[in-house]
């Protein structure tokens, strides 16, 4: 029997992964539930699975997983607010399955540093078909990741074509059914700038070995060549149910955690490259990870701030890009060593001058 403890349980990772859980009684035992306000829900949950610790926030979302034991914690807060747990899960010596990549890629050093090998599992699709292929294979054999991207709900659009799309065309995600921040982010691929700086850091590969390609049915979750000029890729059909039942388990398999394809009807799978001139965001993130410091969380801060005004009303949907691109390429970084103080203060003054320029606007 497996303990969990899950953050951000009433989201869209956090419900999945209690789907998991309730359809494998045996196999997992829910010990903590952390939410953000849905207080409501959060006793619905506990009540269901039996759970005595609860936390509402992200202070108690820290204290739960500080004070109670678990073999894994299953991190599916949205933003680079889920620093704080993953640190605490680290720390503690527990698996971290790691759905809230923003922790990742904010903390960079920091947080791979704390971690020890194999004790980060990630559930993002993507790394988690990546993890899978390696099993196969040694690190020194990879010659590129090749990450895939479903192009959101614009893929095919020219940038002059998406100055007024609105929030709601942006939320129509074709192919997954995710929360706001991460549907958003996957409309600007600022998505998939993030995966590409969170592959770096789990995989420890150059940004130059890592490749983006569009794949519109989000069928192939990613891939790895290998030097024999071999490619590996993961291919199920897009349910989160699986990469979450492998976050919980690694590197057991839970049966029926998914769907498998069916290969009795007629299916397509294409592949095409990004178009880089309307979709910027994937190059600007590489740029930002090859700074490295505390850039990353610089690139994210600003896109909160950008996502959260775009569904406020307050920018158009060009304007989430390029206010984060104004206010990375504004950004003066301090030498040194990161900090959890150096971090916040950063992400500070880029969410600052990310609003300032909002305001503008
Ligand atoms: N959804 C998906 O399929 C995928 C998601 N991810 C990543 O997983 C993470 C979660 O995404 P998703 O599930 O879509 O997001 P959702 O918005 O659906 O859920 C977010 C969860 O976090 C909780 N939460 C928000 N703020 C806080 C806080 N301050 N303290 C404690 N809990 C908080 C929310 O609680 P409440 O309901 O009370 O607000 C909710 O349970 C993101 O980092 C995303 O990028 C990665 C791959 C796929
Ligand atoms: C399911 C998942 O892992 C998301 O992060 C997904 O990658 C979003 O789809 P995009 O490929 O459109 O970014
Ligand atoms: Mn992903």
């Amino acid at each position: 029997m497996r303990s969990v403890i899950i953050l951000g349980s009433t989201g869209s990772i956090g419900t999945q992964a209690l789907d998991v859980i309730r359809a494998n009684p045996r196999r997992f035992d829910v010990v903590g539930l952390a939410v953000g306000s849905n207080r409501a829900e959060l006793e619905r949950q506990a009540d269901e699975f039996g759970v005595e610790h609860t936390a509402v926030g992200i202070d108690e979302a820290v204290q739960l997983v500080r004070s109670v034991d678990a073999d894994v914690v299953l991190n599916g807060i949205t933003g680079s607010v889920g620093l704080g747990p993953t640190i605490a899960t680290l720390e503690r010596g527990m698996t971290l399955a790691l759905a809230n990549k923003e922790s990742l890629i904010v903390g960079g050093d920091l947080v791979t540093r704390l971690a020890a090998p194999g004790q980060i599992v990630p559930v993002d699709s993507e790394h988690s078909a990546i993890a899978q292929a390696l099993r196969s294979g040694t690190h020194d054999e990879v010659r590129r990741l090749v990450l895939t991207a479903s192009g959101g709900p614009f893929r095919g659009r020219r940038r002059e074509e998406l100055a007024d799309v609105t929030p709601a065309e942006a939320l129509a995600h074709p192919t997954w059914d995710m929360g706001l921040v991460v549907t958003t982010n996957s409309a600007t691929l600022v998505n998939k700038g993030l995966e590409v700086i969170e592959a770096h850091l789990l995989f420890s590969v150059d940004y130059d070995r890592i490749e983006v390609v569009v794949h519109p049915q989000s069928i192939v979750h990613s891939m790895v060549e290998f030097v024999d000029g071999s490619t590996i890729a993961q291919a199920s059909p897009p349910d989160m149910r699986l990469p979450i039942s492998l976050g919980l388990d690694w590197p057991n398999r839970v049966a029926a955690a998914g769907k498998p394809l069916d290969w009795t009807s007629a299916q397509q799978w294409g592949f095409e490259p990004l178009d880089e001139s309307a979709f910027p965001a994937v190059k600007l993130a590489k740029q930002v990870g090859r700074a490295g410091g505390e850039y990353p969380a610089v690139f994210n801060a600003a896109n909160e701030q950008a996502v959260a005004a775009f569904h406020a009303g307050r920018i158009g949907f060009t304007e989430i890009v390029d206010t984060v691109k104004a206010v990375v390429d504004t950004h003066e970084s301090p030498s040194g060593v990161l900090t959890v103080d150096s971090l916040a203060e950063a992400e500070r003054t880029a969410r600052r001058a990310a609003d300032l320029r909002i305001a503008r606007a």
